[in-house]
């Protein structure tokens, strides 16, 4: 199955629009996990297997695996979820970019080396930087549009001109030209912030129903009840709204992974209490 119809399938299997982030910080781990050689396997392992009917997909952050020496456990991780949660989209948040010969062997580390279902990519070199993520017809493709942290004004909101579409700021040419030109294969999303609820609406008017991972709220303090409103689309999906620390680090003790799971049905269900349309 493609990683379009898998989430498809699991916003509608699990009726909800939650991705966990998988961000570990094992200076936060409970201290019940503090001798054990593989804390940052058994941590997201754990979170995963509490969490796992309550979403529509989960997004490892790799720069908190490779940091620890720990890309072992971050392959050994999504293949946990694939044999454990069959169905449950894994999206490696990555943001790569580079020349095409040097992203060919991206392409390959996030869905050969590590098996993700998607991966983040940074746009900024353009799209023969893309094009090796974007042949891989059946991987999901999510690209940095409008982010979510406070820098995102510097380069994300500056005017450009488009030749044949006039003035725009970069975003939003971003936002349009991905729905337009590089998603001949279906398989592309984009990256927007929770932080920044009007431009969220701004982007889900340029691209139709394009699907959208929103990172922000939860410890970045994004407005949920915003966020459904100015990103779902007309059947009430569209969005993998994301939270990694407010869920991860719910709890401190040996019950963390009760506590993220309580934290993630009362995301779950305060995102469902504001769509328009519930799945049948
Ligand atoms: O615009 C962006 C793009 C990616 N991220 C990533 O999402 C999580 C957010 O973690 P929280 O603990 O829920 O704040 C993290 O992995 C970021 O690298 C983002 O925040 N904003």
């Amino acid at each position: 199955m493609s990683f379009m119809q898998s989430l498809a399938h699991a916003w509608q299997r699990n009726d909800s629009l939650v991705c966990v982030g998988l961000d570990p910080e094992p200076a936060r781990f409970p201290g019940a996990l503090r001798g054990d050689p593989d804390a940052i396997l058994t941590f997201c392992r754990a979170i995963v297997d509490a969490t796992a009917d309550l979403v529509c997909a989960f997004k490892p952050q790799i720069a908190h695996f490779a940091a620890h020496d720990a890309e072992g456990a971050l392959r050994r991780l999504i293949a946990h979820i694939h044999d454990k949660h069959p169905g449950v989209p894994v999206i490696l948040d990555a943001k790569r970019g580079d020349i095409g010969s040097t992203a060919q062997h991206y392409a390959g580390e996030a869905f050969d080396r590590y098996g993700a279902d998607a991966v983040t990519v940074n746009p900024y070199l353009g799209r023969d930087s893309v094009q090796p993520f974007l042949d891989r017809a059946d991987k999901g493709v999510i690209i940095l549009c409008r982010t979510s942290n406070p820098g995102a004004r510097d380069l994300q909101d500056l005017d450009v001109i488009d030749q044949s579409r006039g003035g725009r700021k970069l975003y939003q040419h971003v936002a349009e030209t991905v729905a337009r030109d590089w998603n001949a294969n279906g398989n592309c999303a984009l990256v927007v912030g929770a932080t920044y609820p009007a431009e969220l609406a701004d982007v889900r008017g340029r691209i139709g129903d394009l699907p959208l991972l929103v990172p922000g709220v939860g410890a970045q303090g994004g407005d949920v009840q915003a966020v459904v409103s100015n990103g779902e689309t007309a059947n009430g999906t569209g969005l993998m709204i994301s939270s990694s620390r407010a869920i991860l680090y719910a709890g401190s003790g040996e019950d963390f992974a009760d506590a993220a799971r309580a934290a993630a049905v009362a995301l779950r269900d305060e995102i469902n209490r504001h769509r328009a349309t519930l799945p049948l």
